[in-house]
């Protein structure tokens, strides 16, 4: 591709979401991982059939659409077999990355493209692209509990199972080259989002 790209991520409610909408508004083409993982285990999506061969029929609702709170108690709750979430990882993560580079060559003209990837220090060795630079919005962990408690309906113990699956901040910190601090108020952090477009372009 012709325009640069960049990789953004961060702990879970860290403010992911609000930068790359920030960026999508300064004129960046977003592919937004999550997204693209809803997408794979919609009825229809190739990953579907792989999740309930793992998994078995239970992680179904009766209308055949994913039970996304089964399987998240299944990969991340306290009863979750030693190895779930890296199965659920090894079938959704290659098609989300072929998915990833359809809408990328779908947007040929896209100056700056951004990859919004939760999971990026987790697979930063397998992940088939290469970024000019790599973003990570952190804020403290006391708060993104808060965040998750307080505006997703999430217990404090299912916020913690989550970050405990995740990569630490000293481990996104190692692969990136720039820090958003979402702890500062919301005007100075879109600020500094500002800035760093201008940088790239
Ligand atoms: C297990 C699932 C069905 C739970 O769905 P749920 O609606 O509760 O969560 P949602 O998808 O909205 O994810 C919210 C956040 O959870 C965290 N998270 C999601 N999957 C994972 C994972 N495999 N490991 C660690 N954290 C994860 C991320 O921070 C993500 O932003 C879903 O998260 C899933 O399919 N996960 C595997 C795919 C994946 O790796 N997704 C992340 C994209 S890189
Ligand atoms: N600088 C900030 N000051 C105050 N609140 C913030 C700030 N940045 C983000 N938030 C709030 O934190 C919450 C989580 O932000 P956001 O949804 O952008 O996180 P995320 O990293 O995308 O989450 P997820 O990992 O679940 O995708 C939101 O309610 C958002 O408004």
């Amino acid at each position: 591709m012709a325009g640069m790209r960049i990789g953004l991520t961060g702990g879970i409610a860290a403010g992911k979401s609000t930068v790359t909408a920030r960026l999508a508004r300064l004129g960046a083409y977003v592919i937004d991982y999550d997204a693209l993982a809803r997408t794979v285990v919609a009825p229809g999506g190739e990953a579907l059939p792989s999740i309930v061969a793992e998994f078995g029929p239970d992680a179904l609702n009766p209308d055949g659409t994913l039970n996304r709170a089964w399987l998240a108690e299944h990969v991340f709750g306290r009863q979750a077999e030693p190895g779930a979430r890296e199965r659920l990882d090894a079938i959704e993560h290659p098609l989300i990355y072929r998915e990833a580079a359809r809408l990328e060559n779908a947007h040929p003209e896209a100056r700056i493209v951004v990859h919004d990837i939760p999971l990026l220090a987790e697979v930063i060795d397998e992940i088939p692209f290469a970024f000019d630079h790599i973003v990570t919005v952190e804020a403290p962990e006391a708060e993104r509990i808060e965040r998750m408690v307080n505006t997703r309906d999430m217990s404090r113990q299912q916020a913690l199972d989550r970050i405990r699956h995740q990569s630490t901040q000293a481990q996104r910190q190692a692969i990136a080259d720039t820090i958003i601090d979402s702890a500062q108020p919301m005007a100075n952090m879109l600020q500094t989002v500002d800035r760093l477009y201008e940088q790239w372009t």
